[in-house]
């Protein structure tokens, strides 16, 4: 099943002779529980991607279809909601909230929801990521890769459509990444979730399904991984 479609996905920055093409009519298409790695060069247009289909940024032109809703078409209101429920964006940094323990943080996306986790979901993620442990603790209590972790559970506590993570390695040591990469492989396989990862390692690229290469804004090959 699709889950994920863009057509003529164009972004520009700037105006005039500044303008900046960073995307070029791209056209995408992802299923349910694909692992998808993105990698190109600096300044290819990765993270512009990501941030169009996390909705965090607008396109200039094109569609973006999450589930069968047009995100383009949304208001900011709209977009917010969007962006909490489909989408959980990890980043290099954790964007932990500093004053609230590891179980606030978690929670968190659910309480700006006015929801409250599934007790069976929250310990079987809990229990996945390897935090039982740390639920009381402060993020400055715990390491970048436990951080890193915490970012993954609440991504994964509201179930998205879609995980987005750029570079989520890229301030960890060799072991941290490959636990990290195994964890959202793991949530991939376990909870059947879509995964769309940007990373600039070889090595981590081929752990996924399929590998699109972006060069100058545009998708310069899209292909399976041969496991
Ligand atoms: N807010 C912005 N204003 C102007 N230009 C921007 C902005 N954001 C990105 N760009 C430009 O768009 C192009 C694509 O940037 P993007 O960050 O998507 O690249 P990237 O492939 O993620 O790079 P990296 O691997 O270095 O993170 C670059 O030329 C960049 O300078």
């Amino acid at each position: 099943m699709e889950i994920l479609r863009c057509e003529h996905l164009t972004k520009t920055y700037g105006s005039g002779e500044t303008i900046v093409t960073a995307l070029h009519e791209v056209n995408l298409s992802v299923q349910r529980g694909e692992f998808v790695a993105i990698m190109g060069p600096s300044g290819s247009g990765k993270s512009t991607l990501l941030h169009m289909l996390g909705g965090v940024d607008r396109p200039t032109r094109g569609t973006i279809s999450i589930e069968n809703q047009d995100i383009s078409k949304l208001n900011e209101e709209q977009l917010a909601i969007f962006r909490r429920r489909k989408v959980g964006l990890i980043y290099q940094f954790y964007n932990l909230i500093p004053t609230l323990d590891v179980n606030k943080n978690i929670r968190l996306p659910l309480l700006l929801d006015g929801r409250d986790p599934d007790d069976e979901q929250f310990k079987e993620i809990i229990r996945t990521l390897g935090l039982e442990n740390r639920l009381k603790h402060l993020p400055n209590q715990l390491s970048g890769g436990q951080q890193q972790r915490v970012a993954i559970a609440r991504s994964l506590i509201y179930r998205p459509a879609i995980i987005l993570a750029d570079e989520p390695t890229g301030n960890l040591d060799k072991k941290n990444t490959e636990e990290t990469i195994e964890l959202l492989k793991l949530s991939n396989q376990k909870f059947n979730q879509t995964v769309l990862l940007i990373t600039h390692d070889e090595k981590i690229a081929l752990e996924a399904d399929r590998i699109i290469q972006i060069e100058d804004g545009i998708i310069a090959s899209d292909e399976a991984v041969r496991k």
